[in-house]
């Protein structure tokens, strides 16, 4: 059996905050806004994962309201939400994730970023791509107000038949 989900996520940028995308810290003069760390990729990956499980969304589940959740670690929310998948005897097929920045740089933090999402699902790391585009200095992105991440994800449960 096979299942889709989508993810997508925005975060403001703001000084006096680290920018951590994709598990990865990015040296960077801005970071993003979040009640979380705000790691805008892993909460699209996350959305998605969610989104294919017909599980709503990681504010459902790790409410920004929750002290807890405080500075928390996107990648434990991320690991927590493939113990979902994996519980509902889900693997990874594939997962496509696109950062949309006019700033920093994503290209030469991508290869770690891919390595790190790969793991937390414990899965290679062909079998995730990730990709980076400005929007032309168009918008809030383009303006450097923000950065968005979108992801689409395939899971995949081994069903015997018999
Ligand atoms: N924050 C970004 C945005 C883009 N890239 C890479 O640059 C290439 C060109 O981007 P366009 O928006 O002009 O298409 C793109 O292929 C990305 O790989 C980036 O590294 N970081
Ligand atoms: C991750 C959570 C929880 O700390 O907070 P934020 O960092 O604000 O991120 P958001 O993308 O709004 O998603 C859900 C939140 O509940």
């Amino acid at each position: 059996m096979i299942t889709v989900g989508q993810g997508f996520d925005v975060h403001e940028l703001v000084e006096g905050r680290p920018c951590i995308i994709g598990g990865v810290t990015i040296p960077f003069e801005k970071g993003l806004m979040g009640h979380s760390d705000a790691d805008v990729l892993l909460h699209a990956v996350s959305d998605a994962i969610l989104g294919a499980l017909g599980l709503g969304d990681i504010g459902r589940h790790f409410p920004d309201t929750d002290p807890n959740f405080k500075d928390a670690d996107s990648l434990k929310l991320l690991e927590q939400v493939w113990v979902m998948a994996k519980e509902r005897g889900y693997r990874l097929g594939n997962l496509d994730a696109t950062i949309i920045a006019q700033r920093p740089k994503m290209a030469p933090y991508i290869p770690q970023m891919v390595e790190i999402i790969a793991g937390a699902l414990e899965s290679q790391p062909q079998k995730v791509n990730v990709k980076a585009t400005t929007t032309e200095q168009l918008g809030f992105t383009g303006r450097g107000e923000g950065i968005a991440s979108q992801c689409i994800v395939c899971l995949i449960a081994d069903v015997l038949s018999s």
